[in-house]
């Protein structure tokens, strides 16, 4: 078996994946609660053991190790669901501040041993270790400065091995903290040279399809962490159930990724509509073809229209006939070739599993790799580097160790990852 081991890392890391339990677990015949299997059909288990792990009893509990600078997320997890086994959390006694610096050099490096060991004792007792998903916020000090740090320790000890993240990233009109951006830059370096597959989650985009396309209110984070949730799900369906993929990450990797840099995708999902709207959906596979390919359904702030499609993947889910889906994919790119980059022939791919996620008849999950990105890549550079020209708040980092070069050098990773992106849309990157 192919197996993947989750790290789920700050507060916002362990929320997401929170609710991707739930989510997965359910889809599984998975008690939340308590990790026992209450499922109907053998299709549940087959490639259960991608995410979860059995124990002697029959029970399972999620391959995933939890992480936090401070303990009350980790706290509160435990007191949540039995899918979590102790073993896996790990918390530290002082938050990383919303500092990179403190993630990175001192609170997070205090804990990375645990960590790490953690990683090791779920890595050695799997049949065939794929790779790791890791789940996590940038704009924070945990997510960011954390993050990097492991990412650096895995790509050490587990060379052969695929990295997907899963990254919220922080939206200007919702910021929290003043130097979300910078830690969100901080990050980058990382993320760029370690990550095989970020999938980005912009806290814009996730606002906006609470209040516009579910019409309620933004209260907190419920609402988005469930359809991340959702998306994630999607995302996954073809490592969880058996298909006409053999699928693996590396796979993914390999056909969705033209370039080691070029690896910043951008999910979609449908359908997202208010309960008021479900009633007039069609519930058609036409319907969900359009919407995922439209602006609204993607969960980062961009307009596909801005960019070139260098590859897509679509996995439609629900009883559905594979004809139609085809034809009306194929159909999507023989009327919009121009939106699609010419110098990779067959850049859209389509998936179908006809278990449907629970409440829906059928769904869509979208992954788009589009030069359009660089808008959000622009959107980060841009955010740090109007404070760091004024060195604002650049004490609170280089009080923890941290030298104002390692923000410029990040800058121009970025930059050159942004330049490749604008650069792949008109033609083949050099
Ligand atoms: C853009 O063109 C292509 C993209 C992917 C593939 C491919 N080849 N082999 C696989 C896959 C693959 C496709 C998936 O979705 C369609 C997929 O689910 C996310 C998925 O699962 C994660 C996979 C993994 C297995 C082929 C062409």
């Amino acid at each position: 078996m192919r197996e993947i081991i989750t790290i789920q890392i700050g507060a916002s890391g362990n929320s997401i994946g929170d609710a991707f339990w739930h989510v997965i677990s359910h889809e599984h015949g998975v008690d939340y609660a308590s990790g026992r299997f209450q499922g109907t059909s053998a299709l549940q288990l087959e490639r259960i053991n991608v995410f979860f792990n059995a124990t002697a009893s029959k029970r399972f509990y999620a391959r995933a190790i939890c992480v936090d600078t401070e303990a009350t997320t980790i706290e509160n997890l435990h007191k949540r669901s039995s899918l979590y086994r102790p073993e896996n959390f790990v918390a530290g006694t002082d938050s990383a501040g919303n500092n990179f610096a403190r993630g990175y050099h001192t609170d997070g490096a205090e804990i990375l041993d645990a960590v790490l060991n953690s990683i090791r004792r779920e890595a050695e007792s799997v049949d065939s270790l794929q790779g790791f998903q890791i789940l996590h916020s940038i704009g924070g000090g945990t997510g960011s400065g954390l993050t990097a740090l492991v990412m650096n320790a895995l790509v050490d000890e587990y060379p052969d091995n695929l990295i997907s993240n899963y990254v919220s990233i922080p939206s200007p009109q919702m910021s929290q903290v003043v130097v979300e951006p910078y830690n969100a830059l901080l990050s980058m370096p990382s993320l760029i040279h370690n990550s095989h597959l970020t999938f980005c989650l912009d806290n814009e985009a996730l606002f906006q399809i609470v209040s516009r396309n579910l019409k309620m209110a933004v209260s907190g984070y419920e609402h988005i962490n469930h359809i991340v949730a959702l998306t994630m799900s999607g995302i996954t369906t073809c490592l969880r159930f058996p298909g006409q993929l053999n699928a693996g990450l590396r796979k993914l990797y390999v056909n969705m990724v033209p370039f080691p840099q070029l690896h910043f995708l951008i999910p979609g999902f449908a359908p997202l509509v208010s309960c008021k709207q479900k009633e007039f959906s069609q519930g058609t596979v036409a319907e969900l073809v359009q919407q995922i390919f439209s602006s609204n359904n993607l969960l980062c702030a961009v307009d596909l229209r801005h960019g070139k499609l260098l590859t897509a993947a679509g996995i439609f889910r629900g009883r559905m006939s594979p004809r139609e889906v085809d034809q009306l994919m194929t159909n999507v790119r023989n009327k919009n070739l121009s939106s699609f980059v010419e110098w990779i022939p067959n850049n859209i791919k389509t998936a179908i599993c006809d278990i449907p996620p629970r409440g829906l008849k059928m769904s869509a999950t979208f992954i788009g790799n589009t030069s359009a990105i660089y808008k959000l890549l622009q959107r980060i550079l841009d955010g740090s580097g109007i404070m760091l020209r004024r060195k604002a708040h650049l004490h609170w980092y280089t009080g923890e160790g941290m030298e104002e070069q390692e923000f410029i050098d990040a800058q121009h990773d970025l930059q050159d990852t942004l330049d490749l992106y604008k650069q792949s849309g008109e033609d083949i990157p050099e």
